[in-house]
Protein backbone atom coordinates (compact mmCIF):
# COMPACT_ATOMS: atom_id res chain seq x y z
CA UNK A 1 0.00 0.00 0.00
CA UNK A 2 1.03 3.45 -1.08
CA UNK A 3 1.31 5.74 2.04
CA UNK A 4 0.20 9.17 2.10
CA UNK A 5 3.00 11.82 2.77
CA UNK A 6 2.06 13.31 6.10
CA UNK A 7 -0.18 16.57 6.03
CA UNK A 8 1.64 18.54 8.66
CA UNK A 9 5.77 17.41 9.13
CA UNK A 10 5.91 19.21 12.56
CA UNK A 11 2.74 19.39 14.93
CA UNK A 12 2.80 20.92 18.39
CA UNK A 13 -0.07 20.54 21.05
CA UNK A 14 -0.92 22.38 23.83
CA UNK A 15 -2.81 20.51 26.24
CA UNK A 16 -2.52 17.01 26.25
CA UNK A 17 -6.14 15.83 27.77
CA UNK A 18 -8.93 13.94 26.07
CA UNK A 19 -8.87 15.84 22.86
CA UNK A 20 -5.31 16.38 22.57
CA UNK A 21 -4.06 13.03 23.35
CA UNK A 22 -6.50 11.35 20.69
CA UNK A 23 -5.39 14.63 17.89
CA UNK A 24 -1.86 13.03 18.69
CA UNK A 25 -2.47 9.36 18.64
CA UNK A 26 -4.53 9.53 15.30
CA UNK A 27 -2.46 12.34 13.40
CA UNK A 28 0.93 9.79 14.31
CA UNK A 29 -1.38 6.30 13.68
CA UNK A 30 -2.60 7.45 10.65
CA UNK A 31 0.31 9.06 8.94
CA UNK A 32 -1.48 12.71 9.50
CA UNK A 33 1.62 14.26 11.33
CA UNK A 34 5.65 13.41 10.97
CA UNK A 35 6.26 14.34 14.66
CA UNK A 36 3.87 15.73 17.73
CA UNK A 37 4.99 17.54 20.10
CA UNK A 38 2.74 18.84 23.10
CA UNK A 39 3.07 21.20 26.12
CA UNK A 40 0.76 21.06 28.78
CA UNK A 41 0.75 22.95 32.24
CA UNK A 42 0.20 20.26 34.39
CA UNK A 43 3.64 18.75 34.00
CA UNK A 44 2.06 15.03 35.42
CA UNK A 45 -0.18 14.75 32.38
CA UNK A 46 2.55 15.82 29.93
CA UNK A 47 4.79 12.49 31.31
CA UNK A 48 2.09 10.30 31.61
CA UNK A 49 1.23 11.11 27.56
CA UNK A 50 4.91 10.60 26.92
CA UNK A 51 5.31 7.48 28.67
CA UNK A 52 1.50 6.09 27.55
CA UNK A 53 3.04 6.26 23.55
CA UNK A 54 0.48 9.24 22.61
CA UNK A 55 3.16 11.58 21.99
CA UNK A 56 6.73 11.96 20.14
CA UNK A 57 8.37 14.92 22.66
CA UNK A 58 7.61 16.71 25.59
CA UNK A 59 8.36 20.12 25.56
CA UNK A 60 9.79 21.76 28.55
CA UNK A 61 8.33 25.10 27.82
CA UNK A 62 5.17 26.62 25.50
CA UNK A 63 7.67 28.33 23.46
CA UNK A 64 10.03 25.02 22.90
CA UNK A 65 6.68 23.04 21.75
CA UNK A 66 5.53 25.77 19.04
CA UNK A 67 9.01 27.13 17.53
CA UNK A 68 9.43 25.45 14.35
CA UNK A 69 6.15 23.76 14.39
CA UNK A 70 3.91 23.93 10.84
CA UNK A 71 0.53 23.61 12.73
CA UNK A 72 -0.08 24.55 16.66
CA UNK A 73 -3.39 23.19 17.92
CA UNK A 74 -4.00 24.72 21.50
CA UNK A 75 -6.40 21.75 23.06
CA UNK A 76 -7.41 23.32 26.45
CA UNK A 77 -10.45 24.95 28.13
CA UNK A 78 -11.96 27.41 25.39
CA UNK A 79 -11.61 30.13 28.43
CA UNK A 80 -7.48 29.68 28.27
CA UNK A 81 -7.06 29.89 24.51
CA UNK A 82 -6.77 33.71 24.47
CA UNK A 83 -3.34 33.46 27.09
CA UNK A 84 -2.31 30.67 25.39
CA UNK A 85 -2.41 32.40 21.82
CA UNK A 86 -0.70 35.43 23.31
CA UNK A 87 2.05 32.96 24.56
CA UNK A 88 2.49 31.15 21.27
CA UNK A 89 1.84 33.39 18.74
CA UNK A 90 5.54 35.57 19.40
CA UNK A 91 7.04 32.63 19.00
CA UNK A 92 5.68 30.68 16.05
CA UNK A 93 7.14 30.84 12.34
CA UNK A 94 5.55 33.15 10.14
CA UNK A 95 3.31 30.76 7.58
CA UNK A 96 2.62 28.57 10.51
CA UNK A 97 -0.66 27.89 11.35
CA UNK A 98 -2.79 27.82 14.96
CA UNK A 99 -5.73 26.08 15.33
CA UNK A 100 -7.69 24.71 18.50
CA UNK A 101 -10.74 22.36 19.00
CA UNK A 102 -12.89 24.34 21.47
CA UNK A 103 -16.04 23.83 21.78
CA UNK A 104 -17.07 27.41 21.67
CA UNK A 105 -15.99 29.30 18.46
CA UNK A 106 -17.25 33.52 18.78
CA UNK A 107 -15.37 34.32 21.84
CA UNK A 108 -12.17 32.01 20.96
CA UNK A 109 -11.41 33.91 17.38
CA UNK A 110 -12.63 37.25 19.46
CA UNK A 111 -9.72 36.47 22.38
CA UNK A 112 -7.19 35.19 19.84
CA UNK A 113 -7.56 37.58 16.74
CA UNK A 114 -6.09 40.77 18.20
CA UNK A 115 -3.17 38.62 19.55
CA UNK A 116 -1.98 37.10 16.68
CA UNK A 117 1.43 37.89 14.82
CA UNK A 118 2.30 38.70 11.47
CA UNK A 119 1.97 35.91 8.69
CA UNK A 120 0.73 33.39 11.76
CA UNK A 121 -2.67 31.77 10.09
CA UNK A 122 -5.39 31.26 12.29
CA UNK A 123 -7.94 28.92 11.34
CA UNK A 124 -10.02 27.62 14.65
CA UNK A 125 -11.55 24.47 14.64
CA UNK A 126 -13.99 22.02 16.63
CA UNK A 127 -14.25 17.82 16.17
CA UNK A 128 -18.15 17.80 17.04
CA UNK A 129 -16.51 14.20 18.74
CA UNK A 130 -15.95 13.60 22.35
CA UNK A 131 -16.73 11.74 25.49
CA UNK A 132 -16.85 12.50 29.16
CA UNK A 133 -14.06 11.26 30.41
CA UNK A 134 -10.97 13.74 30.01
CA UNK A 135 -6.81 13.48 30.21
CA UNK A 136 -4.59 11.71 27.81
CA UNK A 137 -5.17 8.10 29.34
CA UNK A 138 -8.58 8.29 27.80
CA UNK A 139 -7.76 9.51 24.17
CA UNK A 140 -7.62 6.75 21.33
CA UNK A 141 -6.75 7.22 17.45
CA UNK A 142 -10.46 6.57 15.94
CA UNK A 143 -12.81 9.34 18.03
CA UNK A 144 -12.62 11.56 14.98
CA UNK A 145 -13.38 8.62 12.34
CA UNK A 146 -16.61 9.61 10.71
CA UNK A 147 -17.74 12.80 13.13
CA UNK A 148 -17.50 16.13 11.92
CA UNK A 149 -14.97 18.78 12.16
CA UNK A 150 -16.13 22.39 12.17
CA UNK A 151 -13.87 25.05 10.94
CA UNK A 152 -14.90 28.45 11.33
CA UNK A 153 -11.97 30.70 9.69
CA UNK A 154 -12.19 34.29 10.08
CA UNK A 155 -13.08 36.67 7.03
CA UNK A 156 -9.58 36.60 4.83
CA UNK A 157 -8.46 33.58 6.28
CA UNK A 158 -5.73 32.17 3.78
CA UNK A 159 -7.08 29.82 1.65
CA UNK A 160 -4.08 27.37 1.44
CA UNK A 161 -4.16 27.76 5.40
CA UNK A 162 -7.81 26.86 5.45
CA UNK A 163 -7.39 24.07 3.18
CA UNK A 164 -4.51 22.63 5.14
CA UNK A 165 -6.39 21.90 8.23
CA UNK A 166 -9.02 20.54 6.19
CA UNK A 167 -6.78 17.96 4.61
CA UNK A 168 -5.57 17.43 8.46
CA UNK A 169 -8.89 16.86 9.99
CA UNK A 170 -9.95 14.57 6.97
CA UNK A 171 -6.56 12.43 7.46
CA UNK A 172 -7.56 12.13 10.96
CA UNK A 173 -11.32 10.50 9.17
CA UNK A 174 -13.30 13.06 9.79
CA UNK A 175 -15.63 14.90 7.49
CA UNK A 176 -14.94 18.60 7.50
CA UNK A 177 -17.30 22.03 7.20
CA UNK A 178 -16.89 25.28 7.32
CA UNK A 179 -19.17 28.07 8.74
CA UNK A 180 -19.23 30.97 10.68
CA UNK A 181 -17.96 31.71 14.82
CA UNK A 182 -21.71 32.99 15.45
CA UNK A 183 -23.66 30.12 13.24
CA UNK A 184 -21.69 27.37 15.14
CA UNK A 185 -22.70 28.52 18.44
CA UNK A 186 -26.20 28.80 17.63
CA UNK A 187 -26.12 25.01 16.50
CA UNK A 188 -23.97 23.24 18.85
CA UNK A 189 -25.95 25.47 22.09
CA UNK A 190 -28.65 23.17 21.21
CA UNK A 191 -26.93 19.85 20.19
CA UNK A 192 -24.50 20.03 23.01
CA UNK A 193 -24.46 22.71 25.67
CA UNK A 194 -27.74 22.74 26.13
CA UNK A 195 -27.82 18.43 26.66
CA UNK A 196 -24.83 18.96 29.03
CA UNK A 197 -26.82 21.67 31.12
CA UNK A 198 -29.90 19.60 31.03
CA UNK A 199 -27.77 16.33 32.17
CA UNK A 200 -25.90 18.62 35.07
CA UNK A 201 -29.23 19.99 36.84
CA UNK A 202 -30.98 16.49 36.77
CA UNK A 203 -28.28 14.85 38.34
CA UNK A 204 -28.14 18.24 40.93
CA UNK A 205 -31.52 17.69 41.75
CA UNK A 206 -31.35 13.99 42.62
CA UNK A 207 -28.17 14.99 45.24
CA UNK A 208 -30.92 17.89 46.60
CA UNK A 209 -33.08 15.17 47.76
CA UNK A 210 -33.58 13.53 51.24
CA UNK A 211 -30.59 10.99 51.50
CA UNK A 212 -32.53 8.35 51.31
CA UNK A 213 -34.23 9.42 48.52
CA UNK A 214 -30.89 10.33 46.28
CA UNK A 215 -29.33 7.00 47.66
CA UNK A 216 -32.51 5.03 46.52
CA UNK A 217 -32.08 6.46 42.68
CA UNK A 218 -28.56 5.49 42.65
CA UNK A 219 -29.45 2.17 43.60
CA UNK A 220 -32.03 1.69 40.93
CA UNK A 221 -30.55 3.68 38.54
CA UNK A 222 -30.57 1.09 35.57
CA UNK A 223 -31.03 2.09 32.10
CA UNK A 224 -32.86 5.52 32.27
CA UNK A 225 -31.42 7.24 35.14
CA UNK A 226 -27.58 6.64 34.00
CA UNK A 227 -27.77 6.79 30.09
CA UNK A 228 -29.32 10.56 30.90
CA UNK A 229 -26.47 10.87 33.96
CA UNK A 230 -23.78 10.10 31.48
CA UNK A 231 -22.92 13.71 30.48
CA UNK A 232 -22.80 14.89 34.32
CA UNK A 233 -19.75 12.77 34.82
CA UNK A 234 -17.94 15.70 32.05
CA UNK A 235 -14.73 17.84 33.41
CA UNK A 236 -16.34 20.65 35.32
CA UNK A 237 -13.17 23.58 34.15
CA UNK A 238 -14.71 22.64 30.52
CA UNK A 239 -17.87 22.88 30.68
CA UNK A 240 -17.86 26.18 33.06
CA UNK A 241 -15.86 27.66 30.47
CA UNK A 242 -18.30 26.48 27.51
CA UNK A 243 -21.14 27.84 29.16
CA UNK A 244 -19.17 31.41 30.18
CA UNK A 245 -18.48 31.75 26.51
CA UNK A 246 -21.55 31.14 24.61
CA UNK A 247 -23.76 32.74 26.89
CA UNK A 248 -25.93 34.15 24.45
CA UNK A 249 -26.96 31.32 22.68
CA UNK A 250 -27.47 29.16 25.77
CA UNK A 251 -29.90 31.44 27.44
CA UNK A 252 -31.69 31.20 23.85
CA UNK A 253 -32.14 27.49 23.38
CA UNK A 254 -32.85 27.29 27.44
CA UNK A 255 -35.66 30.10 27.28
CA UNK A 256 -37.27 27.59 24.52
CA UNK A 257 -36.54 24.54 26.08
CA UNK A 258 -38.12 26.12 29.68
CA UNK A 259 -40.81 27.43 27.71
CA UNK A 260 -41.88 23.33 25.91
CA UNK A 261 -40.72 21.86 29.38
CA UNK A 262 -43.70 24.11 31.12
CA UNK A 263 -46.25 23.36 28.44
CA UNK A 264 -45.53 19.59 29.29
CA UNK A 265 -45.75 20.15 33.09
CA UNK A 266 -49.26 22.00 31.76
CA UNK A 267 -50.22 19.07 29.41
CA UNK A 268 -49.70 16.38 32.46
CA UNK A 269 -51.63 18.44 35.31
CA UNK A 270 -54.54 18.53 32.71
CA UNK A 271 -54.16 15.09 32.06
CA UNK A 272 -54.10 15.89 28.32
CA UNK A 273 -53.38 12.90 27.01
CA UNK A 274 -53.40 13.24 23.11
CA UNK A 275 -50.49 16.20 23.56
CA UNK A 276 -48.59 13.73 25.39
CA UNK A 277 -49.18 11.09 22.98
CA UNK A 278 -48.71 13.33 19.75
CA UNK A 279 -45.48 15.03 21.24
CA UNK A 280 -44.03 11.03 21.58
CA UNK A 281 -44.75 10.12 18.98
CA UNK A 282 -43.22 12.89 16.98
CA UNK A 283 -39.81 12.70 19.26
CA UNK A 284 -39.78 8.89 18.69
CA UNK A 285 -39.69 9.78 14.51
CA UNK A 286 -37.05 12.22 15.16
CA UNK A 287 -34.80 9.77 16.95
CA UNK A 288 -35.00 7.49 14.32
CA UNK A 289 -34.19 10.10 11.58
CA UNK A 290 -31.14 11.05 13.75
CA UNK A 291 -29.89 7.32 14.24
CA UNK A 292 -30.72 6.79 10.66
CA UNK A 293 -28.53 9.72 9.47
CA UNK A 294 -25.44 8.82 11.62
CA UNK A 295 -25.68 5.46 10.10
CA UNK A 296 -25.77 6.23 6.37
N1 LIG B 1 -14.29 16.51 25.93
C1 LIG B 1 -14.95 16.57 24.79
O1 LIG B 1 -15.87 15.76 24.55
C2 LIG B 1 -14.58 17.62 23.78
C3 LIG B 1 -14.96 17.43 22.45
C4 LIG B 1 -14.58 18.39 21.49
C5 LIG B 1 -13.86 19.52 21.88
N2 LIG B 1 -13.52 19.68 23.19
C6 LIG B 1 -12.71 20.86 23.57
O2 LIG B 1 -11.38 20.41 23.67
C7 LIG B 1 -10.66 21.17 24.64
C8 LIG B 1 -9.98 20.23 25.61
O3 LIG B 1 -10.94 19.40 26.24
P1 LIG B 1 -10.55 17.98 26.85
O4 LIG B 1 -11.81 17.22 26.98
O5 LIG B 1 -9.39 17.40 26.11
O6 LIG B 1 -10.08 18.41 28.31
P2 LIG B 1 -9.00 17.71 29.28
O7 LIG B 1 -9.29 18.23 30.64
O8 LIG B 1 -8.96 16.26 29.07
O9 LIG B 1 -7.62 18.35 28.75
C9 LIG B 1 -7.32 19.73 28.80
C10 LIG B 1 -5.83 19.88 29.04
O10 LIG B 1 -5.46 21.26 28.89
C11 LIG B 1 -4.44 21.53 29.83
N3 LIG B 1 -4.31 22.98 29.98
C12 LIG B 1 -5.10 23.82 30.66
N4 LIG B 1 -4.64 25.09 30.54
C13 LIG B 1 -3.53 25.03 29.76
C14 LIG B 1 -2.60 26.00 29.29
N5 LIG B 1 -2.73 27.28 29.59
N6 LIG B 1 -1.57 25.59 28.50
C15 LIG B 1 -1.42 24.26 28.20
N7 LIG B 1 -2.26 23.30 28.64
C16 LIG B 1 -3.31 23.69 29.40
C17 LIG B 1 -4.89 20.79 31.07
O11 LIG B 1 -3.84 20.59 32.00
C18 LIG B 1 -5.40 19.49 30.47
O12 LIG B 1 -4.39 18.49 30.40
C19 LIG B 1 -11.68 22.12 25.26
O13 LIG B 1 -11.58 23.38 24.68
C20 LIG B 1 -13.02 21.50 24.91
O14 LIG B 1 -14.02 22.48 24.82
C21 LIG B 1 -13.83 18.74 24.14
O1 LIG C 1 -20.35 12.35 23.77
C1 LIG C 1 -19.96 13.06 24.67
O2 LIG C 1 -19.75 12.65 25.80
C2 LIG C 1 -19.68 14.48 24.43
O3 LIG C 1 -19.79 15.22 25.36
C3 LIG C 1 -19.20 14.93 23.12
C4 LIG C 1 -19.50 16.35 22.72
C5 LIG C 1 -21.02 16.46 22.47
O4 LIG C 1 -21.71 17.11 23.21
O5 LIG C 1 -21.46 15.89 21.46
C6 LIG C 1 -19.10 17.31 23.80
C7 LIG C 1 -18.49 18.47 23.54
C8 LIG C 1 -17.91 18.76 22.29
O6 LIG C 1 -17.51 20.00 22.04
C9 LIG C 1 -18.18 17.84 21.23
C10 LIG C 1 -18.76 16.64 21.49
Amino acid sequence: MVKNPPVINRLAILGIGLIGSSVSRAARQYGAAARVVAYDTDGDRLARALALGAIDDAAASLEDAVTDADMVVMCAPVGAMGAIARQAAPAMRAGAILSDVGSTKTSVVADVLPVLHQGVHFIPAHPVAGTEKSGPENGFATLFDGRWCILTPPEGADTAAVDLCAAFWRALGSNVDVMTPEHHDTVLAITSHLPHLISYTIVGTVMDLEEHHHWEVFKYAAGGFRDFSRLAGSDPVMWRDVFLNNRDAVLEMLGRFTEDLQALQRAIRWGDAEKLEALFTRTRDARRQIIEARQA
